[in-house]
């Protein structure tokens, strides 16, 4: 039984990292109950007992009104869950809940390795009773948790109806769900800006300035919406806020943990120093060789991508690889030509 007897939770959120323990610091702001998955029995017993996340999100202090456990079973009886597990367990963690039968509210950001397949397909797979939507915007968890205003897009499969289920289930007076349709639009703004940050931060890390750093974002908005569009994204949902939005916030803070990523290897850490020693995700850099495939695939350009393909496998310095990038035949600035 999660809670006490009368304050049973109406929503879950599977996953206890930072972004998991957020959403439901957040959900639990007005008193709710939440119930929050989480895999390690030791943190389970740390948020219940002493009301903190000192693994994933140190520093915020969490409602009484927040049950940990590690009864993946129990959050099955629960009409919602926010799932946010990071994508590359998603399909591995979801497939002990088959028959799951809900609103499964898609919280990572992220590409499948191996299968190239997006997070809403890869639930499909898992779990095809459940009703998928996306959850997808400019959402650092310890702004979130803090209670910092924000707004995301909810991307619901099962169009309006579903929102009127899931937009008060959600939405919170300092968080706030923008409806969409477009389940793929939202998944891939989230995707691809996270391995555009990556870039980003190598800019900042070899010391490049603030003209290079716009200039990336905005050549990146162009290979996300080459890539989104091909993949049937509509563009008003790439220049919203899981798109534009969250590529303008992780491309310009190191509070982001792919920016900062980028930054180690921009000041000159090899990529496997870089990426050891980490508990927290940098997703990106999983979903960047993935994207490379599909882009390729497709034939659509991504030259961006490409180069944090070869960063993140430590091919090539960065200054070289930034060299490359300045030395490609001049071009049309249309994004989509
Ligand atoms: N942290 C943030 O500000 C935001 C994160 N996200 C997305 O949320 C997703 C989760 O990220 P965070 O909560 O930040 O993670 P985190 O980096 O804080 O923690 C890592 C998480 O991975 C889990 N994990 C590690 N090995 C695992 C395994 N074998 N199976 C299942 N889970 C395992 C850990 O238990 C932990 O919950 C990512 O896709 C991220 O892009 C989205 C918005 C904001
Ligand atoms: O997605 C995020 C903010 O919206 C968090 O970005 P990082 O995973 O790079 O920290």
């Amino acid at each position: 039984m999660i809670g006490a007897p009368g304050t049973a939770p109406a929503i879950g959120v599977i996953g206890a990292g930072a972004w998991g323990t957020a959403l439901a610091q957040m959900l639990a702001s007005d008193g709710r109950p939440v119930a929050l998955w989480a895999r390690e029995e030791s943190l389970v017993a740390t948020i219940n007992h002493e009301r903190r996340n000192p693994t994933y999100l140190p520093g915020a202090e969490l409602a009484e009104t927040i049950t940990a456990t590690t009864d993946l079973a129990t959050m099955a009886t629960l009409p919602v869950l926010l799932w946010v597990t990071p994508a590359q367990f998603l399909g591995q963690v979801l497939s002990g809940l088959p028959d799951y039968a809900g609103d499964l509210v898609l919280c990572a950001k992220g590409i499948e390795a191996g299968s190239g397949r997006l997070m809403a397909e890869v639930a499909h797979a898992a779990a095809p009773a459940a009703h998928v939507a996306v959850l997808s915007g400019p959402t650092f968890a310890h702004e979130v948790a803090a209670g910092l205003p924000t707004a995301v897009t909810l991307a619901c499969s099962g169009g309006e109806t579903q929102w009127q289920r899931l937009a008060p289930a959600v939405a919170r007076p300092t968080f706030r769900p923008y409806y969409s349709a477009d389940v793929i639009g939202a998944e891939i703004g989230g995707a691809v800006k996270n391995v555009l940050a990556i870039a980003c931060g190598v800019v900042d890390g070899l010391g490049l300035g603030q003209n290079a750093r716009a200039a990336l974002i905005s050549r990146g908005f162009a290979e996300m919406q080459r890539f989104g569009l091909a993949m049937g994204a509509q563009a008003e949902t790439l220049a919203g806020l899981s798109g534009l939005g969250d590529l303008v916030l992780t491309c310009s803070s190191a509070s982001s943990r792919n920016f900062s990523l980028g930054k180690a290897l921009g000041e000159g850490q090899s990529a496997s120093e870089a990426l050891s020693g980490r508990n927290t995700v940098a997703e990106g850099a999983y979903t960047a060789p993935v994207l490379a495939d599909l882009a390729r695939q497709k034939e659509i350009a991504m030259p961006l991508v490409d180069a944090v393909v070869t960063l993140v496998r430590g091919q090539a310095p960065a200054r070289d690889v930034v060299a490359s990038l300045l030395a490609r035949p001049l071009r049309a600035e249309r994004p989509l030509g």
